[in-house]
């Protein structure tokens, strides 16, 4: 079935704004100021999840202002649906992670199971520490584990369903250029 891309134009009109470019893009620089001041001799490599990671580490990347290595991996548990599933790998690290400093940046943090996954597989790889940076946490009590947080985060938001800076709705609107709530959701 197509998509009707009137509906995913309404789904933008009628959205709340969260946090508007300008303030997204100040909590950007916040996280990269924090990863710089731990992490500035510990040649990390950096991943990035994809797909909705991009923007956030793209954006990130230019402003880490030291040696790292960058590559990315992916792995979904949403598949363009609005409720999470069971973890699926798409690509996985083809750089090996034993004995490195690890960073995972990730677009939200919500029940985190996505980002824990990934964790837990770079540990088995190995690494010799795992961070995790996140643009934002969405605050609820339905975490993977209790208090679960990344170590660097960005922003963070009710718990309803967002789109933009890289996060989509089925599939669209990772380009917005802020982070809205769809309305109802
Ligand atoms: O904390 P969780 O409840 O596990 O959800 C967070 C994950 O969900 C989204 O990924 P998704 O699986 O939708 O893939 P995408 O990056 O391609 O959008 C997002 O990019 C995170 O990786
Ligand atoms: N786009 C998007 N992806 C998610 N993955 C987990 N929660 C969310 C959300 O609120 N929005």
């Amino acid at each position: 079935m197509s998509t009707d891309i009137e509906q995913i134009k309404q789904v933008m009109a009628e959205a709340d704004v969260l946090y508007t470019e300008q303030q997204v893009e100040a909590s950007i620089s916040k996280v990269a100021a924090e990863i710089t001041a731990q992490l500035a001799d510990a040649n990390p490599i950096v991943f990035c999840v994809m797909n909705g990671g991009l923007i956030f580490a793209g954006k990130l990347l230019s402003q880490l202002n030291f040696p790292l290595e960058y590559s990315y991996l992916h792995a979904s548990r949403y598949r363009n649906e609005i409720s999470g599933g069971e973890l699926f790998w798409k690509a996985k690290p083809e750089i090996s992670l034993r004995g490195r400093n690890v960073i995972i940046v990730d677009d939200i943090l919500d029940e985190g199971h996505t980002l824990s996954a990934i964790a837990e597989f770079c540990r088995k790889e190995e690494a010799a520490n795992v961070y995790t940076a996140v643009l934002i946490d969405k605050d609820h009590d339905r975490k993977a584990s209790p208090g679960l947080k990344a170590d660097f985060t960005g922003l963070s938001c009710v718990d309803r369903y967002i789109f933009g800076y890289g996060m989509d709705y089925i599939g669209y609107w990772r380009n917005a250029p802020g982070i809205f709530a769809v309305k109802g959701l």
